[in-house]
């Protein structure tokens, strides 16, 4: 396989094994539990609020209602097809709409799943994470970078809330349930499940502000599905080759990044002025495949020479950005979105990482494609 370059050493070298507990992260605090069946799974619901736990008035209405609203019981009680094939513990991590879910929230919740899957005394096989879907791309994101071991994790979501007709909430937390308990769920990443379909979080990301089928993963497509609510996989287990896992275990707090959107023209001025709020980082959506205007090279330079790391993603949202002269020392987000490539600089400045560390994090598993040499193949 002459191509299968991926990254798989350093990949290795990033996986740091938890074998103990992470004394900082919060305590597990379940408010339901199931009557335990021995030989059933042990899956823990984290609810984090969303349309899924969202209420209207109108049973007609899927625009404006609220989000984050119905508790994780209530959840798991709506959907007793759920303990057929699960044990379920519920906990509720917060209830808003994920538009709301902080750095702080973000952090606490990959310690959480670490510690429920992970740790020496973990004692649960899998997890499923409730959300809003507006940001669930990037918990899920977040979580496939941080979170220590091969057990299923599995974010769901839903774009109808609750009360509505035919609201998709119950339906998809059991195809992510069932998914997340499946043997063949397990190393492939951090999964989002919805609409009958199975993504890898790595690649996919909310495509419509509105209907049910807004997850797309356009490159490399579903990884699988669910046919009633029994999954299946396409091909047998494989981690995304640009992946990396990232121990948070002595990380406190998340750097703020800031991310600043492409049209024509940009001049990208607003970049010294988040660097006076605080920022520490930055992402831009630029056009196309990461490009920038003139006036905008020049003060993304500006800030990186102040030390202030600058990532150039795209704001087509599919596709490869890499590095380019033309824009010296700003940093390659590869095929990762903007707020996917937001994380994962906020995880590599939380652990200290050099500006060479950062920039090689984000690039190194692409420079093998960048410069192949398809003849040393023949
Ligand atoms: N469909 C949804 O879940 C949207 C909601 N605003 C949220 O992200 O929480």
């Amino acid at each position: 396989a002459p191509l299968a370059l991926g990254s798989a050493a350093s990949f290795e070298a990033e996986l740091v094994k938890s074998d103990t507990v992470d004394s900082s992260a919060p305590q597990l605090n379940i408010t339901y539990s199931s009557n335990y069946t021995e030989h059933l799974p042990r899956t823990l619901i984290l609810a984090t609020g969303g349309t899924i736990a969202g209420v209207s008035a109108s049973d007609t209405d899927s625009t404006t209602y609220t989000a984050g609203v119905v508790g994780v019981e209530e959840l798991v009680v709506a959907v007793p097809q759920l303990l057929n094939v699960s044990n379920i513990d519920g906990m509720q991590v917060s209830n808003v709409g994920s538009e709301s879910i902080t750095d702080a929230m973000a952090l606490s919740l990959t310690k959480l799943v670490n510690n429920a899957l992970c740790a020496s005394n973990a004692s649960y096989d899998a997890v499923v994470i409730t959300h809003g879907t507006d940001t669930l791309e990037e918990t899920a994101f977040f979580l496939d970078a941080t979170v220590q071991c091969d057990k299923p994790v599995v974010v769901v979501g839903a774009m109808r809330p609750s009360t509505a007709v035919s609201a998709d909430g119950p339906n998809n937390l059991l195809q992510a349930v069932t998914t997340a308990v499946a043997p063949e769920a397990r190393e492939r990443g951090t999964l989002i499940v919805m609409n009958d379909r199975i993504c890898q979080a790595y690649f996919c990301q909310k495509a419509n502000s509105n209907t049910v089928d807004t997850f797309e993963s356009p490159e490399p497509g579903f990884i699988g599905g669910l046919l009633s609510d029994k999954p299946f996989f396409y091909s047998s287990a494989s981690t995304p080759t640009f992946k990396r896992v990232y121990d948070l275990r002595n990380v406190s707090s998340l750097p703020p990044v800031e991310v600043l959107y492409g049209y024509q023209g940009t001049d990208l001025g607003l970049l010294d002025a988040a660097v006076e709020r605080g920022a520490k980082g930055f992402v831009i959506a630029g056009t196309g495949a990461g490009s920038l205007s003139d006036t905008g090279a020049v003060n993304a330079a500006a800030v990186v020479d102040n030390g202030v790391p600058v990532v150039r993603s795209s704001k087509i949202n599919v596709g490869f950005t890499v590095p380019s002269s033309l824009y010296p020392n700003t940093i390659a987000a590869g095929s990762l979105n903007p707020v996917k490539a937001r994380r994962l600089l906020q995880i590599l400045l939380a652990l200290g990482k050099s500006p060479k560390e950062v920039k090689q994090a984000f690039e190194e598993p692409l420079q093998s494609y960048l410069t192949l040499d398809i003849k040393k193949y023949y």
